[in-house]
């Protein structure tokens, strides 16, 4: 049945400097396809390797371009996570459009959040941003919190629907769910760059999903 999902509140989060208004299509499309080469190069090299001048070449603009539309490069490392996060409430809808019962949706959109990390630039470059986060001098939102929210609605509406194993806490099969999902992505990308990543998640996906059923 419907279940409220508060899709929007967890990801929103306030950028410390929201850059000039954006006016133009054009300048909208080159700050577009600034953020997609400096995804790639922020997910292939880290916050500290990436450089802006590659940026700008692989980008074609020059580096006061990039400047003019996210300020630093601390800045343009925010908004790729920005960019990340706010790809979620729109794949979610998708997901809960297609009626499935609360654990179908859950493991449905874990499917798609798994190929999103499997090959979306943009994705993986937030996940690697995350886990510089200390070294960064920029604010970044929480991560893991969004998905441990989002998860725990769906568990809890899967409990009223008699779906979920009895005894078993939403909340707790939420945080276990977000903390497996986050240490296969790791290892795939530490180890194959994405490549194993639907693999190995549907591996994890089989042992999780039958201990949370009734
Ligand atoms: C869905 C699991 C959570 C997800 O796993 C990697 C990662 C990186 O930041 C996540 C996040 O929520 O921020």
């Amino acid at each position: 049945g419907e279940f409220d999902l508060d899709i929007e509140s967890p990801w929103r989060f306030q950028i410390a400097d929201e850059g000039p208004p954006m006016r133009q299509e054009r300048a909208r499309r080159t700050r577009q396809v600034i953020l997609n080469v400096a995804a790639m190069e922020f997910a292939a090299k880290g916050f500290r390797e990436a450089s802006l001048q590659e940026i700008a070449v692989q980008a074609e603009v020059t580096k006061g371009a990039i400047y003019h539309h996210f300020s630093s490069k601390e800045n343009l490392a925010a908004y790729v996570v920005e960019e990340h996060y706010a790809r979620w409430p729109s794949l979610v809808k998708d997901v809960k459009a297609q009626g499935l019962s609360p654990l179908g949706t859950l493991e449905l959109l874990l499917d798609r959040v798994a190929r999103a990390f499997h090959e979306e630039p943009l994705v993986q470059a937030s996940a690697r941003l995350q886990i510089e986060r200390s070294n960064l001098a920029v604010r970044l939102p929480a991560p893991f919190v969004g998905w441990t929210l989002l998860l725990t609605d769906l568990l809890r509406a899967a409990e009223s629907a008699g779906q979920l194993r009895p005894g078993l806490k939403p909340e707790a099969a939420a945080r276990a769910l977000v903390a497996a999902f986050f240490g296969v992505q790791h290892i795939a990308d530490t180890l194959n760059e994405q490549a194993d990543m639907l693999d190995r998640w549907g591996e994890v996906k089989d042992l999780m999903l039958p201990s949370i059923r009734r």
